[in-house]
């Protein structure tokens, strides 16, 4: 699918290719306070509550589709969010090239995109393999969070997790719960639980 592409006119969006690998994080937030990142925020309404609850966290928020990005800063512009940048990159490039080793406090990732037919869910993003490679990226403690409304796929992540020794279950011994009080609902979110679905929330810490 072709997008059309739109100029984002924003200070907290980043241009990849003004972006050094791995850039000076705390150079462009100007501080020292801790790096989160959100894969895939859409149109950035959980970005800018979780950054507002957060004030001291710097957030890095990316996505691969052009208008969410920009709907994404110019909802964080109009609430005059300092402490969240996006990029639009695709996530295992920009985690490789941009995000400096043992660095993240958190990551976010929310209702990824399904690939519900069987032949195309090796495309899914996260699984196994996906989380395993983000731990290098992540600092003892870091959370881990992972949002789902598709049953398939947050029942085959819930399997996945306990597996990957590193990470301690924040819900055990529930593998995944269906309620999240204090995490903010995405756009999908609400949009998957009008039409009576339920969402898997998974959050881990790393050891
Ligand atoms: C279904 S939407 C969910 C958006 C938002 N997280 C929410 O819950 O409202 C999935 C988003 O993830 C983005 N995305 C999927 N795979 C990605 C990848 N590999 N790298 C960056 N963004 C990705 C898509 O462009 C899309 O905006």
């Amino acid at each position: 699918m072709t997008q059309s592409f739109i100029h984002i006119e924003s200070p907290n969006y980043l241009r990849l290719q003004d972006l050094s690998t791995p850039p000076d994080w705390q150079g462009i937030f100007g501080n020292h306070n801790r790096l989160a990142l959100e894969i895939g925020c859409g149109v950035g309404d959980f970005m800018l509550k979780t950054a507002l609850d957060q004030p001291d966290t710097n957030f890095v928020a990316i996505d691969f589709y052009n208008k969410g990005c920009d709907k994404t800063c110019r909802r964080i512009d109009r609430h005059g969010v300092s402490n969240v940048r996006v990029v639009r990159d695709e996530a295992r490039a920009f985690v490789t090239e941009r995000i400096p080793k043992g660095s993240l406090s958190a990551i976010y990732i929310n209702c990824p995109d399904p690939w519900p037919k069987k032949r195309h869910r090796k495309r899914r993003l996260v699984n196994r393999e996906f989380i395993e490679f983000l731990l290098d990226y992540m600092v003892p403690g870091a959370d881990f969070f992972f949002a789902t409304d598709f049953d398939d796929y947050g029942i085959d992540v819930a399997n996945a997790l306990p597996g990957i020794t590193a990470l301690e279950n924040q819900f055990g011994p529930d593998l995944y719960r269906h309620e999240f009080p204090g995490y903010h609902l995405s756009k999908y979110m609400r949009k998957f639980m009008a039409e009576g679905k339920q969402i898997y929330f998974m959050h881990y810490k790393v050891k």
